[in-house]
């Protein structure tokens, strides 16, 4: 563990970046890739460490997979050749890995074991492990399976019909996945529309699955067919850039290829709403999930109220979105995002202690923050709890204050975004 400092930047920031591509979209391309027979071909991976903790679980049931830089060729033989894992699961630092696996895990004949690191080992697990007991999985771990080390004896599961109680993508996904693999139909109700790639991309791989308003249903499909996948860029990351322009006085920055799926795109919404100048050009060749360029340029922002339904379309935004607001005029008021406290760390504590450090005016709630803004920026610093979130805020925070920003370490970055320092480098050139 090394500390990193980034000394002032103070001029315009300027150019063009493609960003990596969707870490939620990679893990599912996986997935399906190798639940389907055939071969797939995926560009664009997330060359990323959660991405490849996905790679290694189904490569441990007997996948082939190749990978060199951002493509993989998964070639399969379906999930019905599938062979028990010789050694247990090693899911990282990777909340999508765990709930995705355990689904999938739960509807196959095998004994495994799933574990993760420090960080991980501390993320409820429930919330997936109670509707697939409830499908007729066998589960057990810490705190009655709550957490990781958890133990699956999958197989013979039941159709379910399940009304999510948490606004998790990670919690229907699982749910649909082990659907799959039910004699059946299983249907997803969800109150709050949360992202969709996992619908969009069981389509492609011709299952049969229905969505109306926010119902999903998914009937079992004994082979699903390959198909290839070509990953858009993740909004996620480019939210970090979106920001670096939207706060740098004089600024202009365009993102190309960026994934412009409606149930991720909160964060434009709320530069749109801030004040911000934010333009967009579809791309109208890519038809499964949207893409286009995103251009931002400096301007004067205004603090908003961000809670209700958009919070799931911007839930790994939020850090970022903290650090706007200490930028925007008035008080911005982030509420219903009691979730924060439960991802790679308490990002509410950890963002609130990481921006009061610089100099920022923020404070905690139950379920959010209060940012009282425009204020500038110090300098000191941040803990990033190992979280690649925390640190890239903490990076981009730079950008605007007066002295050094220390970070404890940076590392964390590759989970999700392992170029940001050469992107951050090339805009600040
Ligand atoms: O399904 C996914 O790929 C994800 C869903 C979200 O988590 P929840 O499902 O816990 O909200 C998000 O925070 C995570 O980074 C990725
Ligand atoms: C919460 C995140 O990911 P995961 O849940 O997959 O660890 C994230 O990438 O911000």
């Amino acid at each position: 563990m090394s500390e990193v400092r980034l000394n002032p930047h103070s001029k315009a920031i300027s150019g063009v970046i493609q960003v990596p591509g969707d870490k939620s979209i990679s893990h599912r391309a996986v997935i399906l890739g190798s639940l389907a027979k055939g071969r797939t071909k995926v560009t664009h991976f997330l060359d990323g460490e959660d991405c490849m903790r996905t790679i290694h679980a189904f490569r441990a049931l007997g996948v082939t997979i190749e990978k060199s830089d951002q493509t993989v060729l998964i070639q399969s033989d379906g999930f019905s050749s599938f062979i028990e894992p010789k050694e247990p699961l090693y899911f990282g630092n990777s909340g999508t890995t765990a709930r995705l696996m355990l689904g999938i895990l739960a509807g196959l004949p095998f004994f495994t074991t799933v574990y993760g690191d420090a960080s991980l080992s501390k993320r409820p697990m429930n919330r997936v492990v109670s509707p697939l007991k409830q499908m007729g999985a066998y589960f057990d771990g810490r705190s009655e399976g709550d957490y990781l080390p958890i133990s699956i004896r999958g197989g013979n599961l039941s159709p379910i019909k399940y009304t999510l109680p948490v606004k998790s993508a990670q919690v229907k996904s699982a749910i649909l996945f082990a659907g799959l693999l039910t004699d059946g139909t299983t249907e997803v109700i969800e109150p709050t529309s949360t992202r969709d790639h996992t619908e969009i991309m069981l389509q492609a791989f011709g299952a049969d699955v229905a969505k109306s308003d926010q119902h999903i249903k998914v009937t079992n499909k004994q082979q699903l067919t390959a198909t290839d996948v070509f990953v858009p860029g993740d909004i996620s990351s480019a939210a970090f850039f979106l920001v670096a322009a939207a706060i740098v006085p004089n600024s202009t920055l365009t993102l190309e290829n960026v994934g412009l799926n409606k149930t991720r795109t909160g964060i434009i919404d709320v530069l749109k709403q801030m004040g911000g100048s934010v333009s967009i050009n579809a791309n109208e060749a890519i038809k499964t999930e949207p893409t286009g360029d995103i251009t931002v340029d400096y301007s004067e922002l205004t603090g908003i109220t961000i809670g209700g339904d958009i919070i799931p379309r911007l839930i790994d935004e939020l850090p970022i979105i903290a650090l706007l607001a200490t930028q925007a005029k008035g008080k911005t008021v982030i509420r219903d995002a009691g979730e924060l406290r439960l991802k790679e760390t308490d990002r509410i504590a950890a963002v609130v202690e990481g921006l009061s450090n610089l100099g920022a005016r923020i404070e905690a709630t139950e379920d959010g923050m209060i940012i009282h803004g425009q204020t500038p920026l110090k300098g000191g610093h941040v803990t990033s709890y190992d979280d690649h979130r925390i640190a890239m805020m903490a990076a981009i925070s730079s950008l605007i204050t007066k002295e050094d920003v220390v970070i404890d370490d940076t590392s964390s970055v590759a989970i999700s975004y392992p170029g940001f320092f050469d992107d951050l480098n090339q805009v600040t050139s």
